[in-house]
């Protein structure tokens, strides 16, 4: 029988008892009482916050979605460009969160010895890991853990390394000869390599994936860790809730994948170094010479971190800087033009070698000059570089911001200001960084990070890229398939593209002089 039962006392005249009195009463009151609430909220948030001057999309204000909705998208340095271009040299993009395009307060966050540390965005990458020097939080432990194993990242030992680089480069130049009637998904292709040159560098051994045409699972695995962190990062409270319920619920997360497979890989890698030893001077040896050193500080843990660590921050990076120049450069003949002049004069003069060498590649300034641009133009990191506000609070472009408030910018919203790199700082132009201020335009240059926090791997990237792009473009003429279909392109923290389809032509004279000395030859001077 219904409880909400009516009584009539005289005809015409409803009278409702009870219950239904309360029930109206309750709701219209918890109504109010919620409306209220959220207005208060609103109110607060737009009128007395302390970023409530700071302006930006209305929603963000008021909560992470806005966030969330762009990292789940996949877009937030586009967003985040038209933004500044809109509001000027900050915008609010979460209650407590702001996104800086100002030239001084990007100096102040990033500069060296900063005391703006890297926010709980951050953490769950980190997870559970003990030794993580890109995730660290904390500027004692990261300062530590970094001059523990900084000595394998220096420029000294580059030379080193420089054989294995270029075997994957002629590996890679010899699938491509077989590849030269089809058309040719170079993006993946770049990325195949990318994650074969750090195996070999890491652990003198090609993941292979250049041979099967595809990987093992572990493009994916970084795929899914960088798209689950960047939405999950802003609300860590999620990940460490799932981290907790985890023993009854099971793993929903891809972030996890950082601290599973790719460390499974890692460590599987660095057991079975150790039984079979190796003559070979790798980033494996380097890290047990340090263990031998040190043995209390550079524990297994450190080393198989590091090992994971070269496989998830400088595969993909490498694989979409690698794309964006050549792809530029494929929209621009003009400037693809003057770099084929630069390399054929190289070769001529028997200034070139097949790989070209990391010595030859320095002395080419317009090569220089059109890697940096493709790095400027297309950052591989699109997020926002998060850190949070020190003790006391900081005054950024006038505006005072409050300690324990987020504050970051992302490389794609700098990397274009026109104060630093002129009118055309939208535009690919390589020539800017051989007559415009190349000090300038350095200093404020966030593709590799800011000095505080910047990468390890900068000077490993500079030089694959540096063999990798005169020595395939002097083997192959190249171009696009669908000119007018530009690429796609998601920002899950890298900014991976997709698309970049190619016809490739070998050039003559580099077809003869492989057809003499064959594609895994080491190293011909012309
Ligand atoms: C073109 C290629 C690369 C780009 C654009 C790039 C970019 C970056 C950026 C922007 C950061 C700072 C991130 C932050 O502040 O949150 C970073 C950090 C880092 N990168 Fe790279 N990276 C590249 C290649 C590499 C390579 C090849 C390696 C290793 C072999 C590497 C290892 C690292 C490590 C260990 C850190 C953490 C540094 C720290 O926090 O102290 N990166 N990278």
């Amino acid at each position: 029988m219904p409880t909400m039962a009516v009584t009539t006392s005289s005809p015409g005249l409803t009278i409702p008892s009870l219950d239904v009195v309360i029930t109206t009463l309750v709701s219209h009151y918890l109504l109010s009482f919620f409306s209220i609430v959220s207005l208060t909220y609103v109110v607060y948030q737009r009128v007395f916050a302390p970023l409530a001057g700071v302006p930006g999309p209305f929603w963000a204000s008021l909560g992470k979605g806005w966030l969330i909705a762009r990292a789940k998208k996949g877009d937030l340095h586009r967003e985040l460009i038209k933004l500044h271009e809109i509001h000027g040299p900050l915008v609010r993009i979460a209650p407590k969160e702001v996104s800086v395009a100002d030239l001084d307060g990007i100096k102040m966050i990033y500069g060296a010895g900063s005391h703006f540390h890297k926010s709980d965005w951050y953490s769950v990458l980190k997870g559970h890991r003990t030794f993580d020097p890109f995730a660290e939080q904390d500027p004692h432990v990261h300062a530590a853990q970094k001059k523990l194993v900084i000595r394998p990242y220096a420029m000294e030992t580059l030379k080193d390394l420089e054989p294995y680089v270029d075997s994957t480069v002629y590996h890679f130049i010899s699938r491509m000869r077989e590849k030269v009637t089809q058309q040719v998904d170079l993006g993946k292709w770049f990325q195949l390599f990318a994650f074969d040159v750090i195996g070999e560098i890491t652990f003198s051994k090609r993941f292979g994936f250049m041979d099967t045409e595809h990987d093992d699972g572990s493009l994916k695995s970084v795929e899914s860790t960088l798209a689950s962190a960047a939405w999950l990062g802003h609300v860590p409270w999620v990940f460490w809730t799932h981290d907790y319920l985890k023993p009854w619920v099971g793993n929903w997360l891809g972030v996890t994948n950082r601290t599973g497979s790719l460390m499974q890989r890692a460590l599987k890698e660095v057991e079975e170094r150790k039984v079979r030893g190796t003559d070979r001077n790798d980033f494996l040896e380097k890290f047990f010479r340090l263990q031998r050193e040190k043995p209390d500080q550079v524990t297994d843990v450190a080393v198989i971190s590091m090992a994971a660590a070269n496989i998830t921050a400088g595969s993909d990076t490498t694989a979409i800087s690698l794309r964006a120049i050549i792809y530029h450069l494929l929209l621009h003949p003009e400037y693809l033009d003057l770099l084929r002049q630069e390399i054929d004069t190289a070769r001529r003069e028997r200034r070139l070698s097949d790989p070209v060498t990391m010595e030859e590649a320095e002395k080419m300034p317009f090569l220089q000059a059109c890697i940096m641009e493709g790095l400027r133009i297309h950052p591989s990191i699109g997020g926002l570089l998060p850190r949070t506000v020190p003790p006391g609070g900081c005054v950024i472009a006038g505006t005072f911001i409050p300690a324990g408030h987020v504050v970051g910018t992302s490389a794609w919203v700098v990397n274009r200001n026109a104060d630093i790199y002129g009118p055309d700082a939208n535009t690919f132009n390589p020539t800017r960084w051989l007559k415009g201020n190349r000090h300038e335009m350095q200093r404020y240059f966030l593709t590799f990070g800011g000095a505080s926090r910047q990468c390890f791997g900068k000077n490993i990237a500079f030089m694959e890229m540096s063999k990798m792009v005169p020595t395939f473009l002097r083997h192959f003429d190249v171009e696009l398939c669908f000119p007018d279909r530009p690429l796609k392109e998601k920002n899950f923290f890298f900014v991976i593209q997709e698309g970049l389809i190619v016809n490739l032509t070998p050039r003559d004279e580099v077809a003869e002089g492989q057809a003499n000395g064959g594609a895994e030859k080491e190293m011909n001077r012309y």
